[in-house]
């Protein structure tokens, strides 16, 4: 096993979180203990790259939502960088300004596997992967570790260093797809997002379609 510096390991988790829920607050948790991190930033995107076509909720919403499922867990934090800075939200700039403001910590990138085949495609991935260190979690129902290996577009020395961060994690079957949804239809989100952000969601009428 490799051994670890001292400096301070914080975890990186983007998304749209439109809106935050379960899945990704076990991930979360999951990546502070496997990734041995002191902490996991969250990150909500203005505009996520892969998705600059759909309409997202309001940042504001977002935001308030993703601090409120937050709020009780000292190991979490929200960053607002990404919705300050507007336009599309490419990481490398994310994990820039982070490691500006704090320049002693290690980053950690939190991604899902289906991120890891398409890591390619990212804006300056090569700087990216300077920077930081990419940890890598398998969703629900995707395949084999080998297989996802075949798929990694990347040199051979930056795959291995990514393969070997590949880690189970706790595998939640929720999206923030599927509460958008399950609102509009009427039915119950409880026990799928934190109670702060069902109450939320609920008095600020989103999602009704
Ligand atoms: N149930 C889940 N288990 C593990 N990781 C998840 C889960 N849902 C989302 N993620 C991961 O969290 C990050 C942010 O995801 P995002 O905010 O886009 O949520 P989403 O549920 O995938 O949204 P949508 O359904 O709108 O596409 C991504 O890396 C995504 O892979
Ligand atoms: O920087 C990029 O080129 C890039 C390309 C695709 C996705 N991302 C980031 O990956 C995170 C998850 O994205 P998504 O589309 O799965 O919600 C989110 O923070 C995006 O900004 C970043």
């Amino acid at each position: 096993m490799e051994s670890r510096s001292t400096a301070k390991r914080i975890g990186i988790m983007g998304g749209s979180f439109d809106p935050v829920h379960i899945g990704h607050l076990v991930i979360a948790q999951d990546a502070v203990e496997r990734m041995e991190l002191s902490e996991v930033v969250f990150v909500p995107a203005a505009v996520p790259p892969h998705k600059q076509h759909l309409s997202l909720a309001d940042d504001g919403h977002r935001l308030n939502m993703l601090k409120l499922a937050v709020e009780s867990d000292i190991r979490f934090s929200v960053s607002d960088e990404e919705l300050v800075r507007g336009g599309v939200s490419y990481t490398i700039d994310t994990v820039r300004q982070l490691k500006q403001s704090i320049p002693d910590a290690e980053w950690v990138l939190v991604v899902g596997s289906d991120t890891l085949v398409d890591l390619h495609n990212w804006y300056k991935i090569d700087e990216l992967l300077d920077l930081c260190e990419v940890a890598t979690f398998l969703r629900p129902g995707e395949s084999a570790l080998e297989s996802i290996a075949e798929k990694v577009r990347l040199p051979d020395e930056r795959k291995d260093k990514l393969m070997r961060n590949v880690v189970d994690m706790h595998l939640v079957e929720v999206s923030s797809s599927e509460i958008r949804m399950r609102v509009a239809e009427g039915l119950s989100v409880r026990y799928l997002v934190s109670p702060e952000v069902e109450m939320y969601i609920f008095e600020h009428g989103l999602y009704r379609g």
